[in-house]
């Protein structure tokens, strides 16, 4: 029996759209066993919603890397979620990295940290999400071909990342359709400049550029009208003292980057945008986590 630990990640974070994500320290548990015939149980987030047949997405990712070991068995799978439904914050991911590297743990490693990252990618479609939950950490991520290549970066502990997080969902697929396939160079250029300063302010701690590194035009204009009060959150963002505001992957979560002290306030106050325009709402602050996913 194996029992892994997988992150929550924020992926498109600030202008890293299908690029850059950062795991946080909310997690989903997995055991997992070979057994005569499926099983799955579920407690925690999704608990009497979450499907328990084989097209559970725990199961398929456990069987993907059963499929390419060709091995023939079935599972008995028990988890144990943290991580909340289609609100941003890489539940899929999390199901798929996390099912992935139970499996291949269950059979001995066949597949090395690289290529379960390729197949995750696969799986997901994008690498922003499964990379963090895997690595753990600021992860970049860009897709060459059929691999990715990415860089881990971590993040300054003092930066408290607070999460407004609405009662509605929102599906990945359904945020991805409003998103159109081409953009002008302005925008392009926008949000390349503001990617590189983002690194830059990470990596040397300079929290200053964060307002402006945070920025993005390439999908949350296009999402606002699936998350009403997001733009008025982010509107006043700098005034509120947030060090940087964006949407929290897909959406509908937002999320604020503050120093400590500031978190209880923030919160409160994208709670209180979130419940003018009738959606209901709560917050939590999390912490980076540099640790990917994890054996327990
Ligand atoms: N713990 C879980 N177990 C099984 N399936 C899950 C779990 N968490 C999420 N899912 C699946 O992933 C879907 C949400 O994925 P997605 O729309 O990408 O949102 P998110 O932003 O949370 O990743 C759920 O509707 C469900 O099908
Ligand atoms: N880059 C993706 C990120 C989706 O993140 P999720 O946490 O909402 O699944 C996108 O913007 O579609």
């Amino acid at each position: 029996m194996v029992r892994v630990k997988v992150p929550a990640s924020i992926a498109n974070f600030g202008p890293g759209f299908d690029c850059i994500g950062t795991a946080v320290n909310l997690y989903n548990f997995i055991e997992m066993e070979f057994s005569d015939f499926p099983k799955i149980e579920v407690s925690g987030e999704g608990q009497g919603k979450i499907s328990l047949g084989e097209d559970n997405l725990v199961y398929r990712a456990a069987s993907t890397i059963l499929k390419k070991a060709n091995i023939e068995k079935k599972l008995y799978i028990r988890l144990k979620n943290e991580i909340p439904l289609a609100r941003g914050l890489g539940s899929s991911a999390a199901c798929i990295a996390g099912g992935m590297i139970a499996a291949n743990l269950l059979l001995g490693s066949p597949f090395n940290k690289e290529e379960i990252i390729n197949f995750a990618t696969e799986m997901e479609g994008h690498p922003d999400n499964v990379v963090a939950a895997i690595v753990g950490g600021l992860a970049i991520s860009v897709k060459v071909n059929d691999r990715v290549v990415y860089k881990k970066l971590s993040m300054p502990p003092s930066l408290k990342i607070v999460v407004a997080i609405p009662e509605f969902e929102l599906k990945t697929e359904r945020a991805r359709e409003v998103i159109p396939q081409k953009v002008s160079l302005k925008d392009a250029v926008f949000n390349i400049g503001r990617t590189a300063l983002l690194v830059a302010g990470i990596c040397e701690g300079d929290f200053s550029l964060l307002q402006v590194a945070t920025q993005d035009v390439l999908h949350q204009p296009y999402r606002k009208s699936l998350v009403p009060g997001m733009e008025e959150i982010l509107e006043e963002a700098l005034a509120m003292g947030m060090l940087g505001c964006f949407l929290s992957g897909a959406g509908p979560s937002v999320v604020g980057l503050v120093q400590e002290g500031k978190a209880k306030e923030v919160g409160e106050f994208m709670v209180g945008v979130f419940e003018k325009k009738g959606v209901k709402a709560r917050y939590i602050i999390l912490d980076t986590c540099n640790e990917g996913t994890s054996i327990v």
